[in-house]
């Protein structure tokens, strides 16, 4: 069987600093980054993702704008770790390469592509930038419940040839259950070979998480992401300190101390939280309705803003396939419930 390194079987990447912010309004401050940095660093998290929510170049007015500039949290929590690496994502159109040199300038050095799972062409020149600069690459194909195994390993296929390192199947919607991770993890193993790891990136909005990362794992993914403590967008991520514990019950070497990252999660990462990401209502109608789970606060702030429901608004987002970069069309969905409430 193939195994992360000599010593890890997978590697877990941390992204409470990134997909959590999400959950946070995007209002981390160097202080939060330092101290959840230091506690993961030292439980032996051996990567952690420090960004905007929506990745470099995130803040603005459509994704909301960040409280602390990224760039200055990259530094934070590069100059605070002591044995992670600092990862760091951009999403195509939103960065632009000037933002993955300073990132880099700033310590990072693991850079984190992101597109739709149908739109991997996009990334072809951010890949050959930061492979050209030394970094090293992951690749992220968003909303893959949303397409056949097969797509998915084709547009894994081009990332890798673009110089990713680590394509990563990412349940944005955290929609899907076992079998489907299994299908496409393998789908993407068998396509990639030796050419590009595989990594899988789950929500908890149907409560499978850690189910689904054991699922990736025997299906031959090499890099597993979490949030500690959940935190992340929609009902949260897979939890670092609950994956960590399992893979120690099942023999899955990663190298994370897991009573440190147990306290961690408590100590460290629950005081800079605004609340516990919950899997309720709206997030579970995320995992049933297949919703990009970033949606979630923009889709309470609209429901509140027009006085409509915000589980309507999630299930006519899922109904209409809406993706990443469409969070604008939930104010057309939430004035469209108004209008329609009036006129009933
Ligand atoms: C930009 C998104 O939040 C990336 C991600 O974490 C996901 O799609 O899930
Ligand atoms: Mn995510």
């Amino acid at each position: 069987m193939k195994t992360y390194s000599d010593t890890l079987d997978i590697r877990i990447t941390d992204s409470s600093l990134r997909d959590g912010s999400h959950a946070k309004g995007h209002r981390f401050t160097a202080e939060d980054v330092r101290s959840v940095v230091a506690a993961l660093d030292a439980a032996g998290v051996p990567v952690i993702e420090v960004t905007h929510g929506d990745g470099l170049g995130g803040s603005s007015f459509n994704y909301g704008f960040s409280a602390t500039p990224e760039q200055e949290l990259i530094k934070a929590a590069a100059d605070t770790a002591r044995h992670a690496k600092i990862a760091f994502l951009m999403l195509p159109g939103l960065g632009v390469k000037d933002d993955i040199r300073a990132a880099h300038g700033n310590g990072g050095t693991i850079c984190r592509i992101a597109t739709h799972c149908t739109e991997a062409d996009i990334s072809v020149q951010h890949f050959g930038l930061a492979r050209e600069m030394g970094l090293e690459t992951v690749g992220f194909l968003m909303m893959a419940h949303s397409t056949s195994p097969e797509t998915l390993a084709r547009q894994a296929r081009i990332m890798a040839d673009a110089g990713c390192q680590c394509v990563y199947v990412v349940d944005s919607a955290g929609a899907m259950v076992m079998d489907q991770v299994t299908d496409r993890v393998a789908a993407l193993v068998a396509e990639l070979g030796d050419d590009a790891q595989v990594g899988f990136h789950g929500h908890e909005n149907l409560g499978l998480g850690v189910g689904n990362s054991v699922a990736a794992v025997r299906a031959g993914a090499l890099q597993i992401d979490g949030s500690t403590r959940r935190l992340g967008a929609g009902a949260g991520n897979t939890p670092v300190e609950a994956f960590a514990a399992v893979c120690q019950k099942m023999g899955i070497r990663t190298g994370i101390d897991v009573l440190a990252v147990i306290d961690a999660a408590e100590d460290a990462v629950r005081p800079v939280m605004d609340e516990e990401c919950r899997l309720d209502r709206m997030a579970l109608l995320m995992g049933h309705a297949g919703v990009y789970s970033s949606f979630l606060r923009h889709a309470y702030r609209q429901a509140d803003r027009y006085g409509v429901s915000g589980a309507r608004i999630l299930l006519r987002a899922g109904e209409r396939r809406l993706v990443g970069g469409q969070e604008d069309q939930l104010i057309d969905i939430a004035l469209e419930l108004a209008a329609e409430h009036r006129t009933a």
